[in-house]
């Protein structure tokens, strides 16, 4: 029986997962659906739906990736896959936020056979009497996730498209796994480990020989401390652990944080980075130790140091991003003649530090591109290059790798050593979206290859003084942007005012931008002292809160 949408299928399932009266369901935001749990079954219902009828119109699999990332527990979430393993595009985002705005269970009967017709699913014919489609379903460890998953099921059995219940994984592991299937490649849970191990592999070169245990000796470090968040990386963090010293890596790495409870509470990536704060469980760590932790889904790494007076010294998604940037030049310096016709870039966002983006510019050479916040953004402009670097302050991103590039370092990889580390690092770094777990292996790699602990590679450069802070309005879409979001264009006067309080600092920069995912104005300035950062961001946060309708007390 081919798929086909079954209007009272979707009445049914609409019934049993109904809209939360104490609620609106949230519009599609910066990477997907993101609010308090109890509000979430009929939006998960609707997003399994989606990516149902996405499936078919790409004769793909696609999937849904329960998960609210670095939210509190009681958050919730989805994250849609498309069949490359990337987010969806604007297109289907409208058609998620027009299945969540259809409140009755005809209304969305209704909406989701104009999707179906939009997209001409009944004229597809593969052959096999009809589209070919598929969906994945994982998610993270928040108690609310088993109903979120049941509600995202039904609505894909709406299709009767196949499901395959992942289970918990990972926001990144779920992606590569759906682009792997889609790729003809192997694609089961253990085979995501054995990419990872086999590439580490591969880009160690002189650490490894034959799968010898300790043969991947602790290089230039006493080991990582890894603070998971309390989330579903921890376990996925072991397996791929337990995974590497099967085939012989040594290296040392010391789990902390591995729940089940207080997901995301003081721990964590996104804690480490805005909070510049050690996560729980790291407070009696020596002074400059290796330490990095991920977030609640994984797709997020930072690094850090314990500075020994309960602060840290912060290694985030541009820090990386350099240390990532210069291995790729290096590697190229090893193919002269070939690498010239390798467009490499760099990609970061407004909040990438003044000092990251100068270091690009002046030391490798590279001209970095912004975008606006949000990693589809960064994502699209990094697949533009041969090899496409891109990270967000926060510590999302990955590198990409061209297919036309792919192919032409497989014809030299047996004379060439520094194309054998380019694929090797292919193979580490996730070709669908930020992966922490694979930035980490690579950092790892590139670190111990180098010989560097972390203060050299503090010494590529020290970031300006920064601050961020968030002011709260009435209504933050008042507030309009340009130029990959560095400008305001409305209210009136809020950029005159922001120019004027950036002319009177020493290497000032600073924008206001309204947030994607919480309700709230975000201001970032940089300067030439953390004073001058302190004072310049108070002015903007004022300026927002006098012209853009701010609520409560005046920051
Ligand atoms: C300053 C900042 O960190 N913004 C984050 C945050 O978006 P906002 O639109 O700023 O709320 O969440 C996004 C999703 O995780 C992430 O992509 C982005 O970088
Ligand atoms: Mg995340």
């Amino acid at each position: 029986m081919p798929p086909r949408l079954d209007p009272d299928r979707v009445r049914d399932a609409a019934s049993r997962f109904p809209p939360d009266a104490d609620g609106d369901p949230p519009p599609y935001g910066t990477a997907g659906f993101r609010a308090q749990a109890p509000i979430l079954p009929p939006v998960l219902l609707r997003c399994g739906l989606l990516a149902a009828i996405k499936s078919l119109a790409a004769g793909k699999m696609c999937g849904v990736m329960v998960t609210a990332s670095h939210n509190p527990e009681e958050d919730n979430g989805a994250k849609l896959i498309g069949p490359v393993g990337e987010m969806m595009s604007p297109e289907w985002e409208d058609y998620a936020n027009r299945l969540v705005a259809a409140g009755s269970d005809d209304q969305l009967a209704a909406e989701a056979a104009a999707i179906w017709r939009q997209e001409g699913i009944d004229s597809i014919d593969e052959g096999r009497g009809g589209p070919v489609g598929g969906v994945v379903v994982g998610c993270d460890n928040r108690p609310s996730a088993g109903l979120l998953v049941e509600a995202a099921l039904a609505g894909v059995a709406c299709t009767g498209v196949p499901v395959v219940r992942a289970g918990l994984q990972t926001t990144p592991q779920l992606h590569f796994r759906v682009r792997a299937r889609n790729l003809g490649q192997p694609w089961g849970e253990a085979d995501y480990y054995d990419r990872l191990a086999m590439g580490l592999a591969k880009a160690s070169r002189d650490l490894v020989g034959d799968a010898v245990p300790g043969r991947w000796a602790a290089v230039g470090t006493d080991g990582l401390l890894l603070d998971c968040a309390n989330g579903v990386g921890a376990a996925k963090a072991e397996a791929l652990i337990a995974r590497l010293r099967e085939a012989g890596c040594g290296w040392r790495f010391d789990v902390r944080n591995v729940g089940p409870r207080g997901l995301n509470d003081r721990v964590g990536a996104d804690h480490v980075e805005k909070q510049r704060a050690l996560p729980l469980g790291f407070e009696t760590v020596a002074k400059g130790a290796r330490c990095c932790s991920i977030d609640g889904d994984a797709d997020r790494l930072v690094y850090f140091a314990p500075d020994g007076k309960r602060g840290l010294t912060l290694f985030d998604g541009n820090k990386i991003a350099a240390l990532l940037a210069l291995y790729i030049k290096d590697a190229l310096k090893g193919m002269p003649g070939i690498a010239e016709t390798f467009k490499v870039g760099v990609v970061q966002t407004a909040y990438a530090n003044g000092a990251s983006t100068n270091y690009l510019k002046t030391e490798l050479g590279l001209q970095p591109v912004m975008t606006s916040t949000g990693v589809k953004h960064l994502h699209r402009e990094a697949a533009s290059f041969d090899v496409g670097v891109y990270f967000e302050a926060n510590g999302h991103g990955t590198v990409l790798f061209s297919n036309d590039l792919i192919a032409k370092l497989r014809k030299i990889e047996y004379e060439d050593e520094a194309a054998r580390d380019l694929l090797a690092m292919a193979e580490v770094m996730n070709q669908a979206v930020g992966d922490a777990l694979s930035g980490m292996l690579m950092v790892e790699c590139i670190l111990r290859r180098k010989v560097w602990g972390l203060k050299e590679w503090e010494d590529m450069y020290t970031d300006l003084p920064s601050r961020q802070l968030k002011v709260m309005v009435a209504d933050r879409a008042v507030i309009k942007t340009t130029d990959a979001e560095t400008r305001c264009i409305a209210p009136d006067s809020l950029q005159q005012g922001i120019d004027a309080a950036v002319a009177r600092r020493k290497s000032g920069r600073a924008f206001a931008r309204p947030s994607g995912t919480e309700n709230v104005v975000r201001i970032y300035a940089e300067a030439a002292s953390q004073g001058e950062a302190d004072s310049l961001a108070k002015d903007v946060a004022r300026l927002v809160h006098k012209l853009a309708g701010g609520i409560g007390p005046v920051p």
